[in-house]
């Protein structure tokens, strides 16, 4: 059942995974209890690489040396120079005199700087005005840089000109800027120290920067606490001081429950990405802003049981067993991304049971599998590998016996999904005779056959390729029998899954002639990773090539599942929609504007639906949009409300029975 209600839009949210058996207090049960700061808490905010992207003075060099045949050489100088003074390798009042001496800046080029900051402000400044307004008496900005372009920068965002602390430029009558005000204190070393001491903040001060002079703050005792901010610079030697680390100002305010524009900051949500995955995938999870840790290879079950402690999203291709133990021991794993079709290697029950959703990528490399079947079977049934192998060793062997022509053969095909159908497509357009057969009834294109029988299948075929999924009980779907009702010489190829047939089966048709020529390109024990050897009683037989699972494996189709999978991922976690997931029930869900969005995963017993509106109904909630859908296994309703609700709602629907996983977005 779906239900909808209208007036849903857009919105930026993270996830705020709750397993509702969990001990660890989960960030979906603070939601509504973020609120403002107690009273005299005070913010002392840094300006250059903190509130925005950049440094201003680098930028600043930008502007004010274009024309100049040493500009790039002056910058570098200015950024070491930078660099130098934000680590404490220099003094600040060092590091000033000597970038500003580079600069070689005017009056004029002030606007133009103004200009490029305002799009340089940090993104999770911009995300989070709200709460920079609202806190405008309790922050401070405080810098060594300089107010004529802070003030018009941080302003914008909501803080009080009163409240920037910085230096201001000095000029001479032609407008060139020349120094600055020596009596400032920012100006000289231990600035932030003094002025701070001379603010004499009275409560609790918290200082986030980037920057070792911020990190000085705290040093002499006049902050409770330093936050290294390493959203857009990371400095060993500052990180090293800090008390926190802060990769973003989602994370400050997550840390310290306060009011933010993500419900569960980005920054926080870890990523395992396995098997090599395309790396368009991990930029497109970095650009998000999420951890993402890489392996080469796949893990066995000790290691990924290990590997995945912390981590939110996983994504594997066919190589990783993600088996019940490992499902059972991922402490906040929410979704599953299987880079590749098969999902065969992931226990979908367990995951389905512990809420967590699986998505695969169902088309992007079928064209390749189809290329690559195409290919083999040509080579096969002309004999090639012999022929080249011997070639190698220096013989030349030029005959016509055994090579034929694949134009008006008989191609089998077990299994007619999205591969099988291709493959018929292509091969009909070779001139082959194709004939299918499929568990389910499907659809013959073009002129392809459908056989009743697997059996009459196997008799009629010239050549055989097994397209079926990896269901467990396709296991040893071709064995001994099966080669028995073969014709005499057929050409069989294997591009689906390992188990699905009987090695010693094959070997044994290969051997005694009855299998002229093979293609395999999966095995029921696959190497984990390259440095593994291959060891199978199918190497060196005559006319079978072997290929390393590499049907899907193109340029082309590895990019377009390390987009589409990523995509499938970020839509589950950044708004809830479960459409394409192989074991959810499946929601489109609209994009999130204005409300805070409630999901609810649960065993599929009665009556759920009504208990979760009862509790909207007690508490006066006003539902904006309900969506609900199951399956035989598991109900996924979601809600969006108004944002104003109490931890007690939130508390009472994981209280509910059954409850597997309750998230909330915003
Ligand atoms: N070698 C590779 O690199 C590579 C790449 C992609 C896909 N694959 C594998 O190829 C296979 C086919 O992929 P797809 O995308 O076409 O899958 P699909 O799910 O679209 O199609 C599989 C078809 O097999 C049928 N089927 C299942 N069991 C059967 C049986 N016992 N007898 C007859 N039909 C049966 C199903 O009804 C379905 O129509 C899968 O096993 C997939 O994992 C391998
Ligand atoms: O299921 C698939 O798509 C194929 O078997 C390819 O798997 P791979 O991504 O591990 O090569």
């Amino acid at each position: 059942m779906l239900t909808k209600a209208p007036n849903v839009g857009t919105a930026d949210q993270g996830p705020t995974p709750t397993d509702r058996n969990s001990a660890e207090r989960g960030p979906a049960e603070r939601g509504p209890a973020d609120r403002g700061p107690a009273d005299q808490t005070y913010f002392v905010i840094d300006f250059d690489s903190t509130f925005t992207k950049v440094e201003a003075l680098d930028v600043l060099g930008e502007i004010s040396l274009i024309g100049r045949p040493d500009r790039d050489d002056v910058l570098n100088q200015i950024k070491v120079i930078t660099d130098r003074g934000m680590s404490g390798e220099i003094s600040l009042a060092e590091s000033l005199r000597l970038r500003l001496g580079l600069l070689n800046a005017h009056r004029d080029h002030l606007p133009a700087l103004i200009e490029t900051l305002m799009g340089k402000i940090s993104d999770s400044f911009q995300r989070n005005k709200t709460f920079l307004t609202e806190n405008a008496d309790r922050i401070y900005i405080v810098s060594s840089g300089f107010k004529e372009f802070i003030v018009p920068i941080v302003t914008a965002l909501g803080i009080k000109e009163e409240h920037v602390f910085a230096n201001t430029f000095e000029f001479d009558e032609a407008g060139n800027i020349t120094g600055c005000d020596c009596d400032n204190p920012l100006s000289t070393d231990k600035g932030k120290v003094k002025l701070i001491r001379d603010l004499n903040l009275d409560g609790d001060v918290y200082v986030i920067g980037d920057g070792y002079t911020d990190y000085e703050i705290r040093e002499a005792g006049l902050a409770n606490k330093f936050y290294a901010f390493t959203e857009n610079v990371v400095r060993p030697k500052v990180i090293e001081k800090a008390d926190s680390i802060s990769p973003s100002l989602d994370d400050f305010l997550f840390e310290n429950k306060l009011s933010r524009s993500q419900s569960y900051p980005k920054s926080r949500i870890n990523v395992l990405l396995l098997e090599n995955v395309h790396p368009v995938a991990v930029q497109l999870f970095e650009q998000e802003g999420f951890n993402v840790e890489i392996r080469k290879g796949a893990l066995d079950e000790d290691e990924l049981i290990q590997a995945i402690q912390g981590v939110h999203i996983l994504g594997i291709r066919s190589k990783t067993q993600v088996t019940r133990r490992v499902i059972d021991s991922a402490n906040k794993l929410m979704t599953i991304g299987a880079f590749c079709i098969g999902t065969n290697q992931i226990d979908l029950e367990a995951c389905t049971e512990k809420g967590i959703a699986v998505f695969n990528a169902p088309y992007s490399n079928t064209r390749s599998v189809v290329e690559l079947a195409i290919g083999e079977i040509i080579m096969l049934i002309r004999n090639i590998v012999p022929k080249s192998n011997l070639m190698h060793q220096g013989v030349w062997d030029k005959s016509a016996k055994n090579s034929f022509e694949v134009r008006g053969k008989k191609l089998g095909l077990i299994g007619y999904g999205n591969i099988g159908t291709q493959l018929s497509v292509v091969a009909e357009a070779l001139g082959m005779e194709v004939y299918f057969y499929d568990v389910v009834d499907k659809l013959a294109l073009g002129n392809a056959r459908k056989c009743k029988s697997l059996d009459e299948l196997l008799a009629v075929s010239d050549i055989i390729s097994l397209h079926t999924d990896g269901r467990k009980d396709n296991k040893n779907l071709i064995s001994y029998r099966e080669f028995g009702m073969m014709k005499n010489g057929v050409i069989f190829l294997n591009l689906s899954r390992g188990h699905i047939v009987d090695i010693p089966a094959l070997v044994d048709a290969i051997e005694r002639g009855k299998v002229a020529g093979a293609g395999i390109d999966v095995f029921p024990y696959e190497p984990k990773t390259n440095q593994e050897e291959f060891m199978s009683d199918l190497r060196n037989l005559p006319n079978v090539i072997l290929t390393p699972h590499i049907g899907g494996s193109t340029e082309e189709a590895q990019e377009n599942i390390g987009n589409f999978v990523p995509g499938k991922l970020l839509e589950y976690i950044n708004n809830g929609s479960t459409y394409g997931s192989v074991n959810f029930p499946e929601l489109q869900l609209p994009l999130l504007k204005g409300s805070h969005r409630l999901l609810h995963i649960h065993a599929n017993v009665p009556g759920i639906l009504a208990q979760i509106n009862n509790i909207f109904g007690k508490y006066h909630i006003n539902i904006q949009g309900q969506y609900l859908k199951t399956t035989e296994q598991i109900g996924y309703v979601i809600t969006d409300i108004a944002k104003d609700y109490s931890d007690e709602v939130v508390q009472e629907l994981k209280n509910i029975d059954n409850t597997i996983k309750f998230r909330m977005l915003y």
